[in-house]
């Protein structure tokens, strides 16, 4: 196939080759995927780093007006992003425009995902699951379904045993996760949604928005969440660092080092 996932993580992944919960689940995610990124030229510096580059697109010949169409949502999405940051700035007492600051957002790592689930019913039991429970990584997430429902979240990701509620498709709406960059920043305050998808025998569609600050974007926490009483729960890190170690985790077919990518390409996959 031409458009499978390359050096950079754009375009198609299969069925199973993300397992979002490797701890737990027998096999892979039963969704198969397409990331389209921001788009950065080959000779622009940006693309050494991982993650960064082109997107690939289907041929017009196949797919007339896609590449646009998609470019397009893309774009609206980092516009609807940023201004639901400017809220979170807010609640966080922080300047409005905090999160949309040169170095934080202004080169964000922004992916638009569209994710196609099989038939194949989830079996917690046997470990099959449609998307494995995970929190996602960055800022925040805005997820568009059809009408299948299938999503569930779970308020309280320490309980023992954990409670799992369905979110139910809301037409015209997107969900907003809010992800693990978000909780580190605020110390907590915020935490990022542990969430999952079990699939009852109806194929599925769904388009998250993940919203990732830049690579290089350090993430530590904010002056306005932490005090004597209240220290920093969380070690620094940079966005990049994190998203490389949890494609590493999660995606069988993910290869952080380029170079390597490059030189052994994701043949048949
Ligand atoms: O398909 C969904 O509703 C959720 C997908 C998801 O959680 C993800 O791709 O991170
Ligand atoms: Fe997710």
């Amino acid at each position: 196939m031409k458009v499978i996932h390359d050096k950079n993580h754009r375009g198609y992944t299969p069925f199973e080759e993300e397992v979002l919960d490797p701890d737990v689940q027998s096999k892979g995610d039963s969704k198969e995927g397409y990331y389209i990124g921001v788009s950065v030229p080959e000779n622009d510096p940006r693309a050494k780093k991982p993650l960064h580059g082109p997107n690939q697109y289907p041929s017009p010949d196949v797919l007339p007006g896609w590449q646009e169409t998609m470019t397009r949502y893309h774009s609206e999405l980092v516009i609807l992003c940023k201004k639901v940051s400017r809220l979170l700035a807010l609640a966080l007492n922080l300047e409005e425009s905090f999160f949309d600051k040169p170095g934080i957002t202004d080169d964000a790592m922004a992916t638009l995902r569209l994710l196609h689930y099989s038939e194949e019913i989830s079996d917690v039991g046997r470990g099959i699951y449609g998307t494995g429970a995970h929190s996602d990584y960055g800022l925040l997430t805005l997820l568009a379904t059809d009408d299948v429902p299938g999503l569930q979240i779970c308020k309280d990701k320490d309980a023992v045993p954990q409670v799992w509620e369905d979110v139910p498709p809301m037409k015209g709406a997107y969900i907003v996760n809010l992800g693990d960059m978000l909780e580190r920043w605020s110390n907590g305050l915020f935490r990022s949604t542990l969430h999952r998808v079990i699939s009852r025998g109806i194929e599925r569609y769904s388009i998250p928005f993940f919203f990732d600050p830049n690579f290089d974007c350090w993430v530590e926490c904010l002056p306005t969440c932490c005090s004597e009483d209240n220290p920093p729960k969380y070690q620094p890190l940079t966005s990049g660092e994190h998203l490389v170690n949890k494609y590493k985790q999660t995606h069988k077919g993910f290869v952080s080092d380029k170079k390597a990518a490059n030189e052994n390409p994701f043949e048949g996959q």
